[in-house]
């Protein structure tokens, strides 16, 4: 079934190049402007949908690709091919320069910014006497194959449907890639990717500027079909249109593009047609209905309609083949049981007045559970914190290793060696847990935005995902591969995370409440996992409420209360402790 629907595509492509033969010159038309449309969608799937950047900037990228290419090809009579080059190039320095201002920026900062892109860029091109001002340019040559000039419509038609083919299946490739996943993980915003070692902001740049070349692909298209340009395509109103498009199709689904662009533009073409002679060419009542109906649409399905498309079919593929088993060996030096792995002295952290951590001193070794316990606001999560890089500390000492650590981010710490998992599951839920594992082995593996393009990236994919599914059977998920993250019960997201915590190769295991919402046996084989790492050499930091679950497991226990530590030693030691009697269970002994 996966095989033959492997080809389907390239069915689908074999049967829409047949419709030059099928179709009037006018429908042929309004096929080429979808599909110019959906070019540009599938960057914003990317950029919006994916990576949950939201642009209304992307008409004047595409204005860039058309005026770009428009300009060389005329004025100085060069090859359309050449104004490809110079289209792409033009938009990825252009969006590489506004994405270095502005994808640092989030929700409504970065849409603000784009917006404001779009409206310069149409006031300059229609102001610009060289681009021809409002008026635009004209005479712009088609695009030629060797000596086969694409002049008709059929050949526009053949070249932008080869465009959006091609469009399609690099993002395709990509979304499955190394790089795809951290894009995917960045909805939720950059922390898991920081965790692990990557560079959020550089993976939102990357989307920016993807999103931008698409765009620019379609303007070079556009300007070669249509043969003039002017600046009214690439206005605010289009770049709402895109967005439109996108969010409609299903915005993080590749071929929701292709179907938002199709209903919003032939919607838009319909009601012209019957409301126009109605009410007359100026009053625009059309986009009145166009709007009511997208409101609706929008409130009934929130997701999109490819989803719902999905869900109406109910197509359960079969799970792709995954080489399971692999185990990938470790790239680091194993810490000498008993020797510290980190070691803290006289934390602090202060927000505003409040102390939340006050000089606080402890160290955690190889092959050691040191449990961390303490009543609700006692300071545990901010230690957490501090420890793995999330928080800067007011003051203190960190080692890692033996190395003393100055101030240093998430990103370094889990290069170093460091994991971990949310008091609240982080997790990318429309990613299959399969996929959030292999997330933790970012940064095992190499191939990035190009070798995954070119398709070279496959042999290190096969070993991450292979190494991911044995760490999903290792705490007893194996079975759970495929199922979507944000679908499994809580108990079984945890263990997901901590799998992909494990997948990131680590020294040092930080466990934020690992065993909340967790039943019974799922604890048991929680606890049994967790001694297996021990034995493995790993050291283990485990914060929990569960006193019972945290003293059978530890090998030794730190108590906080109101931000200090009251007690730190022996579970048996720590439990018969007045302090923490006091503190910690409410009662004195
Ligand atoms: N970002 C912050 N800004 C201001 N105050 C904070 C911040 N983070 C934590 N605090 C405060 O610091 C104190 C310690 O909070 P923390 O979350 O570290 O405690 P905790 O032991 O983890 O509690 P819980 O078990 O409820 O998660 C609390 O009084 C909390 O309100």
């Amino acid at each position: 079934m996966r095989r033959i629907l492997a080809w389907a595509p390239l069915g689908a492509l074999a049967v829409a190049a047949m419709a030059p033969l099928l179709l009037t010159p006018y429908q042929l038309t309004v096929a080429t402007y979808i599909m110019l449309a959906a070019i540009v969608c599938t960057g914003l799937v990317l950029m919006t949908g994916v990576a949950g950047m939201v642009s209304f900037g992307q008409a004047a990228f595409v204005g860039v690709g058309a005026y770009v290419t428009a300009a060389l090809s005329t004025t100085f009579a060069l090859s359309p091919w050449i104004g490809l080059v110079a289209a792409i190039a033009s938009a990825a320095v252009l969006a590489a320069l506004i994405g270095l201002i502005t994808v640092r920026m989030s929700g409504h900062y970065l849409a603000l910014a784009t917006l404001c892109f779009c409206i310069s860029f149409y006031f300059l091109v229609g102001n610009a006497e060289l681009l021809g001002r409002f008026n635009g340019i004209t005479g712009i040559p088609p695009v030629t194959v060797g000596a086969i000039a694409l002049r008709s419509e059929a050949a526009g038609f053949a070249l932008v449907l080869g465009a959006l083919a091609l469009v399609i299946w690099w993002t395709r490739r990509l979304l499955a890639s190394r790089t795809g996943r951290v894009l995917r993980s960045l909805r939720t915003g950059t922390v898991i990717a920081e965790s692990f070692g990557v560079d959020g902001q550089r993976h939102r740049l990357i989307a920016f500027v993807a999103a931008a070349v698409t765009a620019a692909l379609s303007g070079w298209l556009y300007a070669h079909v249509q043969r003039f340009v002017n600046p009214t395509p690439f206005g605010v109103p289009a770049s709402i249109d895109y967005l439109f498009m996108t969010v409609i199709g299903g915005s993080g689904q590749v071929w929701g593009a292709l179907l938002g662009a199709a209903l919003v533009t032939t919607a838009k073409q319909e009601l012209q047609g019957l409301l126009q002679p109605v009410f007359g060419a100026t009053t625009r009542l059309d986009m009145l209905v166009f709007a009511a109906l997208m409101i609706v649409m929008l409130h009934r399905a929130r997701r999109g309609l490819w989803p719902l498309l999905q869900g109406l079919i109910s197509l359960h593929l079969p799970a792709p083949p995954i080489v399971a088993g692999i185990d990938l060996p470790s790239g680091r030096a194993r810490p000498t049981p008993g020797l510290p792995v980190l070691a803290a002295s006289h934390m602090r952290r202060s927000f505003g007045g409040l102390v939340a951590v006050d000089d606080v001193s402890f160290d955690v070794r190889a092959g050691e559970i040191l449990g961390v316990l303490g009543p609700n606001g006692a300071g545990k999560s901010t230690l957490f914190n501090l420890i793995s890089g999330t928080l800067p500390r007011s003051s203190g000492e960190l080692s890692f290793l033996g190395q003393p650590l100055a101030s240093v981010g998430a990103r370094d710490m889990c290069r170093r060696g460091l994991a971990r998992t949310f008091q609240h599951v982080k997790l990318v839920p429309d990613m299959s847990a399969l996929e959030n594992v292999a997330m933790g082995a970012t940064q095992r593996g190499h191939c990035g935005l190009a070798a995954a393009s070119l398709g070279l990236d496959r042999a290190e994919e096969r070993r991450l995902l292979g190494w991911s599914q044995h760490l999903l059977a290792r705490v007893g998920l194996a079975d759970k591969a495929w199922e979507a993250a944000g679908s499994l019960p809580l108990g079984h997201q945890r263990l997901v995370e901590i799998a992909r915590a494990l997948a990131a190769d680590p020294v040092l295991l930080l466990l934020d409440e690992p065993a909340a919402g967790l039943r019974a046996n799922e604890k048991t084989d929680l606890a049994r996992l967790l001694l297996e790492l021990r034995a493995d050499g790993l050291a283990i930091l485990l914060v929990e409420h569960d006193m019972e679950f945290v003293s059978e497991l530890a090998d030794r226990l730190m108590v906080m209360n109101f931000g200090r530590l009251i007690a730190c030693g022996q579970p048996g030691e720590v439990r018969a402790n007045v302090e923490v009697q006091e503190a910690y269970l409410g009662v004195a002994a």
